[in-house]
């Protein structure tokens, strides 16, 4: 809270939430007839995640939602965005329901509901059923039907009474880190796959939200995309084409089909003869069918030069030493999401926008001694982006709400749990739950609906 100037005030109605996924939260992967998942796989697959760290017990959410919900409440959250893990509901993918996998989720949503909490449920958040992958997974040209499928199940189940949903989250992560780069599940390192999977990644998404509009389901639905704003590191030619190739290939592959119905130029330059022919023009139609908001993850920005030895783009980031940087060596850079919202504002037309995941690591005690646990950087790195939303909304951007990544510590992928975004201390040791200082910062924030 700004205690000495006029405070930043937001505008009537502003959603206040926090963010988790299934997989990094949930814990009990195969527990009540579930599938495993490309996660599952990925994690008990040695030398993948740091430590051998695997998502088997995590905050063990699946169990302790009814206390997180609490907690949730305590703090004055409005809406929590959290993950449906596809292989619980469907454990090959596709097929055979299980009926106590769609039943676990409509206990949270009424409890959620309950608790005067609005659920925002994101369809996919990077945990492919494995018996998908084992047919081609996201290379699959199938997927798009198999997501399809999946969506609808979901909107016939919970569509009476969830008012926000996503198809997918970061599907530019899903391609650059799951076949790109590998670092990600499943794991691939080809540029002709990530391709391929871009392409049934955006497929899918306009399959699942014409398969929204068809299911009658009340509520909004929307695309949730990692937006990291590119600054040239010089006016030279080679570093003003390079941060051009670093923008289309992170920013514009995923957008500009979505909310323009074509693809960034400098695609074809950075997948090279990896770029595949133009696509049918009835599938650029169902990639492009209408959403109604857009999610923006936003972490940190990057400053550009070209770099003839990093591949794909031929880009890379000038290190900027003396500024903050977070645990996961992301520089703190709040303006960069003013920035960007007003630069999403001004290329796509000004559909509502919920910030769906900001925050950030810094190291935190494995064990909370005390309650609040003091965590000034990143109290501080959040009240900052908070006055950058102020500042976007300002500028005419329709920011809706926001929503902190993360209500809980969590296994943060492949840094296993070595890095923590919680407002919520998670004890692995013990599972208890501490507030952060962060938290109560956010939850008087959310009081005021001002900072
Ligand atoms: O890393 C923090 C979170 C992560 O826990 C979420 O599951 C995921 O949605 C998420 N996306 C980003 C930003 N995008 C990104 C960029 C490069 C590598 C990995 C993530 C950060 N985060």
């Amino acid at each position: 809270m700004n205690a000495h100037a006029d405070p930043l005030r937001f505008p009537p109605g502003f959603v206040w939430g926090a963010a988790t996924a299934a997989y990094q939260v949930e814990g009990s992967p195969l527990a009540d007839g579930a599938g495993p998942s490309i996660w599952h796989r990925f994690s008990h697959t040695p030398g993948r995640v740091r430590d051998g760290d695997t998502g088997d017990v995590a905050c063990d959410h699946y169990r302790r939602y009814p206390e997180d919900i609490a907690l949730m409440r305590s703090l004055g959250l409005q809406s929590y965005r959290f993950s449906i893990a596809w292989s619980r509901v469907l454990p090959e993918g596709r097929g055979r329901i299980n009926q106590a996998g769609l039943d676990h989720y409509a206990r949270v949503v009424d409890a959620l509901l309950e608790a005067g909490i609005a659920p925002n449920i994101t369809l996919y958040h990077w945990d492919l059923p494995a018996a998908l992958d084992d047919r081609g997974g996201w290379l699959n040209p199938d997927i798009a039907d198999w997501f399809a499928d999946y969506a609808t199940l979901m909107f016939r189940t919970l569509g009476d009474r969830v008012p926000l949903w996503s198809t997918l989250n970061e599907p530019w992560v899903v391609a650059d880190g799951g076949y790109m780069h590998g670092v990600l599940a499943p794991g691939h390192r080809s540029a002709f796959e990530a391709a391929i999977a871009a392409h049934h990644l955006l497929l899918a998404h306009g399959r699942g939200v014409q398969a929204f509009r068809a299911s009658g389901a009340r509520g909004q639905i929307g695309l949730v995309v990692n937006l990291e704003p590119k600054y040239p590191a010089s006016h030279s030619p080679a570093d003003l084409a390079a941060t051009l190739r670093a923008e289309a290939y992170m920013n514009r592959q995923y957008l500009d089909p979505v909310l323009r119905g074509t693809h960034a130029e400098e695609l074809a330059e950075v997948f090279g003869e990896a770029w595949p022919a133009p696509r049918p023009a009835e599938q650029m139609a169902v990639i492009r069918e209408p959403i109604d908001w857009l999610g923006v993850n936003y972490y940190t920005r990057s400053v550009v030069r070209a770099d003839e030895s990093a591949w794909p783009q031929r880009a890379s980031a000038v290190p900027q030493r003396g500024a903050l940087h977070t645990e996961t060596a992301w520089e703190v850079y709040p303006r960069g999401l003013t920035d960007t919202l007003t630069w999403v504002k001004n290329r796509y037309g000004n559909l509502p926008i919920y910030i769906t995941e900001n925050g950030s690591a810094f190291f935190d005690p494995p064990s909370a001694e005390v309650d609040p646990l003091p965590d000034p950087l990143r109290t501080q790195t959040l009240h900052k982006h908070l006055a950058a939303v102020h500042a976007a909304i300002g500028a005419g951007v329709d920011v809706r709400g926001y929503y902190a990544w993360s209500l809980l510590d969590n296994l943060e992928w492949a840094h296993g749990y070595s890095k923590r975004f919680g407002l919520l201390h998670v004890d692995y040791a013990t599972q208890r739950r501490t507030r952060k200082a962060s938290a109560l910062a956010y939850a008087a924030v959310i009081a005021a609906n001002a900072l």
